[in-house]
């Protein structure tokens, strides 16, 4: 069953250790629980990420991806799925492999207060400033 007080509005939640099959509509979105529960060590983090195979054929995907599964975490993992198909539901079954998951080392970072940033060639450029699909497209250059 889901724990109480990881359900948050809107969320339905499903549980795939039950033997009923999961169904998420056309746009729905579920949270749902693994039965899985890890003990990472100090200083790594799980990633939670989509997985393609079930992202290009039924639309699938992680509404948080990737989840992130802090290494004092000793509960549940669990996974909110959107299925982004516009018409066709998706139908999940206990052992289904819904997402996969990433275990990276991470630094502790010390943030520093300063005037000025260090110049980079990007500098503030973001967002598509170095030219996106559509302006390659039209042969736009930048
Ligand atoms: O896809 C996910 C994301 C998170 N978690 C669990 C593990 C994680 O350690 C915990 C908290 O996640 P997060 O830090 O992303 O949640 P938050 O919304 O920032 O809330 P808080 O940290 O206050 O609990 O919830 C999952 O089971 N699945």
């Amino acid at each position: 069953m889901p724990q109480p007080g990881y359900e948050h509005p809107g969320d339905a939640g499903a549980d795939l250790r039950t033997t009923e099959p999961i169904s998420l509509g056309p746009g729905e979105r579920r949270t749902v629980g693994t039965g899985i529960a890890l003990a990472l060590p100090n200083g790594y983090v799980g990633l939670v990420h989509p997985r393609s195979g079930l992202a290009s054929r039924h639309g699938l995907t992680i509404v948080n991806a990737p989840g992130t599964i802090d290494a004092g975490y000793r509960g549940e993992v669990r996974v909110t799925l959107v299925n982004t198909d516009r018409t066709e539901p998706i139908v999940l079954q206990r052992g289904d492999r819904i997402a996969q998951l990433v275990i990276q080392r991470v630094e502790r970072a010390k943030f520093v207060v300063v005037q000025e940033l260090p110049g980079s060639q990007r500098g503030s450029g973001g967002f598509g400033s170095t030219g996106g699909f559509a302006s390659t497209a039209q042969g736009v250059e930048n």
